[in-house]
């Protein structure tokens, strides 16, 4: 990880960017609003270029405009600026290209003639043809000793599929040049959680079985399925949120302390949680998982339907768009220390946070009544207000109260602490990285393999069982089963939103 100001604007950091699925979803959407900012901001350097492929007939000023559009569309009044949009916009050019036939690829090289600048290859596809296009490009004699692969999510369906996909990407792109995007790792409160836990050393003593009584990560999404059900459906909530973003919070959270803040350290300590990640025996996952999927409900007081009744829905389905589970992490740092996780599609809002349970002081002398407030919590929010809370008791005040506690938060919220800095999106911080050369945002291979390896023993073991997912209202904070599940423990998901 980089410790010195950011050296961009600076030729040496220039790029060629080769952008696949460039009029796809998450490029129009996401990629090219990044690299504006970034552009905006001056950390793309002057030489920097990009090239777009896709598979639409366009020449280079008709996938201009498509660009411009989508900028126009997706920009805020005060974020658009025309002498930027316009240098921006020339950066770009365009290859029509299918991408499953080598013929074509020859147009990349041809591109690249001459051109000294190491070139950054994008794959804003399905991952099930990232196999053919290393391979293409590798054959087209395209790669340079110093070109880089970016990757999406999800990387396969399980294990087996996600090895499969990492040999072909490996076969022609070392580990050191493989970028795996988990977008939440670029999210300015996710890099936050790394400041906070080893940067202050208040934390850093109390952050074990000792001090810790619990762990509750929510990441909770007010939108549906949002036209993407066919995808969704053979994915569901536990792949297409758990095996990754949630899993990657747990490790950050759980993690010991890196021996430097190089991407190789941080991520053999990320590496070393998903290997002491406990499997869920027979029992436990009856008891300490719960799927559901939602029923027509209402989201900011509209009916919505249900997930059987969206557009291109399977009647029959019993795929989930919700899951919480309680797991542990067994090791001598977290035995004991349960961690709660939950996630779902049509919550009543878009929240994801982390609430750290400290324990209770081993002896009470307040209030009987007060007892089960009795503790601290830190709460690390993530979006959509960033911010960090320390939740501490103090004495209520006013004569009448005598030593009564009052809960109360010291709390960092960034926009209103930092107002002058923009938070900048995730996509913006990790195309910045990789134009660096820096990996520590970017998931290792055997990461995202333990991870599978853990998921798919959950997902056997929901096969085995045949259990249908449990019903929830869209609006609502998922089946009751999941409140159950945590209450059975004596505890309730915190609920301060
Ligand atoms: N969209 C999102 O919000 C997110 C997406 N991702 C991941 O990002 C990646 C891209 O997703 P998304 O943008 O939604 O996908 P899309 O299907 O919207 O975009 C894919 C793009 O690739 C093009 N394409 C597909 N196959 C070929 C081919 N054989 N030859 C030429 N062009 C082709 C498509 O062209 P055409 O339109 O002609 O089919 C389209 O431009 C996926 O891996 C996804 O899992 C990850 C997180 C969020
Ligand atoms: O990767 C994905 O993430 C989004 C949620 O991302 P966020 O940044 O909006 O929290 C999710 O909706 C999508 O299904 C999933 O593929």
């Amino acid at each position: 990880m980089s410790q010195s100001p950011s050296l961009l604007g600076d030729p040496q950091h220039a790029i060629d960017l080769v952008l696949f699925g460039a009029l796809g979803d998450l490029a129009l959407r996401k990629l090219f609003v990044a690299l504006y900012h970034l552009d905006r901001e001056g950390l793309m350097p002057e030489q920097t270029r990009i090239l777009g492929l896709a598979r639409q007939e366009h020449d280079t000023e008709g996938f201009r405009r498509l660009v411009g559009a989508a900028l126009e569309k997706r920009l805020k009044p005060d974020e658009q600026d025309a002498i930027c949009q316009e240098r921006f916009l020339n950066r770009l050019e365009y290859l029509k290209l299918d991408f499953k036939s080598l013929d074509g690829y020859a147009g990349i090289k041809q591109w690249r003639e001459g051109a000294k600048r190491p070139m950054v290859v994008y794959l804003s596809v399905a991952a099930r043809i990232y196999g053919d296009i290393c391979h293409h490009l590798g054959e087209s004699g395209s790669l340079d000793d110093d070109s880089r692969v970016v990757v999406e999510k999800p990387i396969g369906y399980d294990l087996e599929s996600s090895q499969a996909i990492n040999d072909a990407i490996g076969a022609v792109f070392p580990e050191e040049r493989v970028y795996r995007i988990d977008h939440y790792l670029g999210k300015e409160t996710v890099q936050n959680l790394i400041a906070l836990r080893f940067a202050n050393p208040l934390f850093g003593t109390q952050w074990n079985q000792n001090h810790i009584s619990h762990v509750e990560i929510t990441v909770a999404e007010k939108v549906g399925i949002e036209g993407r059900w066919g995808y969704f459906d053979d994915a569901g909530q536990l792949r297409d949120m758990v095996q990754n973003h949630l899993l990657q919070l747990l490790c950050l959270i759980a993690m010991d302390p890196p021996s430097n803040l190089d991407a190789d350290a941080i991520r053999d300590e990320k590496v070393k949680v998903l290997k002491a990640l406990k499997p869920f025996t027979g029992e436990a996952l009856g008891r300490d998982v719960v799927r559901g999927q939602y029923i027509a409900g209402t989201s900011d007081g509209q009916a919505v339907p249900g997930y059987l009744e969206e557009e291109d829905a399977n009647t029959e389905s019993r795929t989930e768009t919700f899951v919480a589970m309680k797991t542990e992490v067994a090791n001598w740092r977290w035995a004991g220390v349960p961690f709660y996780l939950r996630t779902g599609k049509r919550m009543p809002e878009k929240l994801s946070q982390i609430v750290i349970h400290f324990r209770q002081q081993p002896h009470y002398i307040f209030d009987p009544d007060q007892r089960d407030i009795a503790s601290n919590k830190l709460i690390i929010r993530l979006q959509p207000e960033e911010g960090i809370a320390l939740q501490v008791l103090t004495k209520d005040s006013g004569l009448d109260k005598g030593m009564r506690l009052r809960p109360g938060p010291l709390h960092l919220d960034f926009n209103s602490a930092f107002p002058k800095s923009r938070i900048p999106d995730a996509y913006e911080r990790l195309l910045l990285e990789v134009m660096k050369g820096q990996q520590y945002l970017f998931v290792r291979r055997d990461e995202v393999e333990f991870a599978w390896r853990w998921c798919d023993q959950l997902i056997e073991g929901w096969k085995t069982r045949e259990t249908p997912p449990r019903r929830y209202p869209a609006g609502s904070w998922g089946p009751v089963a999941s409140i159950a599940m945590i209450t059975q423990d004596g505890r309730s998901w915190y609920e301060d939103y």
